[in-house]
């Protein structure tokens, strides 16, 4: 763990391995963040952790040594609902990153078009207590619906143990929904675990539900190779192969006691996604539908 003389975290390793497995061109990382920089870009007053700088620079740096060609960037709660640092990754990216906000249920339509040409795709509804003070299913809805005519979806954060309660919440979305982490079930529990069976009669309710199967460093406590991360996701690969997506995390907020090697996570790509197919789905064909569907349908 790395703090600053302000008090600001690190939560990212500054050498990570360079991995085994190589990506497809084009390969997308479809969740990573942006920190700041703080001079330009100040966090939130009501942020739950205050982190070292992690723009766009350094995320560049990063897919390049992955080999990865572009990025989806999800607006991190440190930032609340001031998207700039997020607008501003994709403005600065020569057309390889688009984005996901986090927007005041109160946002003009005016607005949001604004950040519909600023490159943003998608705006996250975050349940985690921890991450943010409140999380008005109401409100959430009401904007769910006003995006609609812009094409975009949503991307929905939460825990297992509040799965049951979400279930009526995302029935009523009107557009697709993409859950981050698989909704974090505890992978120790394997492939026909509670967890994960509970997760996937949602995915069976719903075809337009998708799944980002990310963050083996949050979810598997054993940590590398980790192996029950492994064994409960890839059968959610097999199931759901057009509607995975992969990304790095990066800068893995509030991980700064178990910092992940990036080219470890990227090492795992293959166990979950076995075949050429599967993998080309996940990294390539999957977040081009969501993100340049106009390149997509070319
Ligand atoms: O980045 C993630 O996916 C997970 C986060 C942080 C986060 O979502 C945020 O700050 O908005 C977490 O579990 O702390």
């Amino acid at each position: 763990m790395s703090t600053d003389a302000d008090g600001r975290i690190r939560s990212w390793t500054l050498g990570p391995s360079t991995p085994r497995y190589t990506p497809p061109p084009g390969a997308v990382d479809a969740h990573c963040h942006v920190f700041g920089p703080m001079a330009a870009f100040p966090f939130s007053a009501k942020a739950k952790y205050l982190p070292q700088d992690a723009g766009p620079e350094a995320l560049f740096a990063l897919r390049e040594k992955l080999g990865f060609s572009r990025n989806v960037i999800v607006q991190a709660s440190c930032h609340g609902t001031d998207n700039r640092a997020t607008l501003n990754g994709i403005a600065v990216s020569n057309g390889t990153c688009r984005g996901v906000a986090v927007v005041d249920p109160a946002i003009s339509d005016a607005e949001l078009d604004a950040l519909h040409a600023g490159g943003i795709r998608g705006v996250r509804f975050n349940f985690l207590k921890r991450l943010v003070d409140d999380a008005p299913k109401d409100k959430f809805l009401d904007v769910a619906h006003r995006i609609a005519r812009l094409g975009w979806h949503v991307v929905v954060y939460f825990e297992a143990d509040i799965l049951e309660e979400m279930r009526s919440f995302l029935s009523a979305i009107p557009v697709s929904i993409v859950i981050d982490h698989m909704g974090r079930p505890d992978v120790t529990q394997g492939p026909d675990g509670a967890d994960i069976t509970a997760f996937r009669a949602l995915l069976d309710n719903r075809d337009d539900i998708w799944t980002k199967v990310t963050c083996p460093d949050r979810l598997d406590p054993a940590g590398e190779p980790y192996a029950d991360f492994v064994r409960s996701v890839r059968p959610l690969v097999e199931a759901y192969p057009d509607r995975v997506l992969w990304g790095t995390d990066w800068p893995h907020p509030n991980m700064e006691t178990r910092i992940p090697d990036d080219g470890a996570l990227v090492d795992v790509i293959p166990q979950i996604a076995v075949t050429e197919d599967l993998r080309h789905k996940l990294l390539v064909a999957n977040p081009m539908r969501l993100y340049w569907p106009e390149e997509a349908a070319e």
